[in-house]
């Protein structure tokens, strides 16, 4: 896929994925509005880019992924910025099992409106140019997870609704793919928020020495071959540091 001139939406790129994936996109000549519930942390991601890629490249939207009209206005200002969107990247997560129901939300509700949204916008049938849809899941969403349960059941939705939507042939038509990236633990902020799983610190350190911590580089590069590769619907390709990059689905089926 040529990126050069895309236009594309990340949400929660203030910090972690999200913002690595801003800039992977920055660096390849997409145009990028980057939203996220932290707004001065938002905002100062996106003046540092604006700053490195030009001021015309980068908005920042503040929203919150669980609050439809907060989402649909981030597609709205996106598509009157820059004229269309091709690329939705649905990253923005948390992980609190104290909090169960707003994990569910954002994770799975909110990356479901964010598809909804693109589906909506890139469709061919409704004047858009078609486009690509990634979302982000993680390994915890093919088997249990004894202590984020909730935060595994969010990831297991989210295999399923990417993969259901990539079997229409409707979409087809209109031009859209749909994939799934699911890394194991990588090096963010989220993983030091223990108190949000059922783990003590001790536990915990020791389950992140035992199953390692993936590296940014590596998240971004599979990320990149999701993107790259116009064959990819119904892609969902898993990300651990024993195995690397392992494809559990290739294709819409
Ligand atoms: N770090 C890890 O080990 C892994 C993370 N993931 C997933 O990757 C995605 C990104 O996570 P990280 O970058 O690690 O976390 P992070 O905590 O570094 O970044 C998450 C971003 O999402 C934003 N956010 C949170 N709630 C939001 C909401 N309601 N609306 C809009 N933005 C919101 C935060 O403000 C933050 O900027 C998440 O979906 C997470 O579940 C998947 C596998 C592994
Ligand atoms: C131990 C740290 C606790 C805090 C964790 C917070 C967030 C984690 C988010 C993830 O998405 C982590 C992803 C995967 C880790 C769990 C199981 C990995 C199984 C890997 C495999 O299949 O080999």
């Amino acid at each position: 896929m040529e990126l050069k001139g895309k236009v594309a939406i990340v949400s929660g790129a203030a910090e972690g994925f999200g913002k690595a994936f801003a800039e992977v996109l920055l660096l390849k000549g997409c145009k990028v509005c980057l939203c996220d519930i932290n707004a001065p942390l938002g905002q100062k991601t996106t003046g540092i880019f604006e700053q490195r890629f030009g001021k015309e490249n980068a908005i920042f939207v503040t929203c919150d992924v669980t609050v439809a009209e907060q989402f649909a206005d981030v597609f709205k200002k996106t598509k009157l910025e820059y004229g269309k969107i091709d690329i939705v990247v649905n990253n923005a997560g948390v992980a609190n099992e104290k909090e169960w129901r707003q994990t569910i939300m954002v994770n799975l509700i909110g990356s479901m409106q964010g598809t909804e949204l693109a589906v909506k916008y890139m469709s061919k049938e409704n004047g858009g140019h078609g486009g690509v849809i990634i979302n982000i899941g993680s390994a915890t969403g093919f088997e249990p997870v004894f202590f984020m349960p909730a935060y595994a059941a969010s990831k297991h939705g989210l295999i399923g609704f990417t993969r259901s939507w990539s079997v229409s042939k409707r979409n087809e038509a209109n031009g859209l793919r749909f994939a799934c990236l699911c890394p194991a633990f990588a090096e963010t902020n989220l993983i030091r928020f223990t108190e949000g799983t059922t783990l003590s610190n001790s536990t915990a350190e020791a389950l992140l020495k035992e199953i390692g911590v993936v590296k940014m580089s590596q998240v971004v590069e599979s990320f990149m071959e999701l993107l790259a590769d116009e064959s990819n619907n119904g892609a969902v390709l898993k990300l651990t540091l024993d195995d690397g990059a392992e494809y559990m689905y290739r294709d819409a089926r």
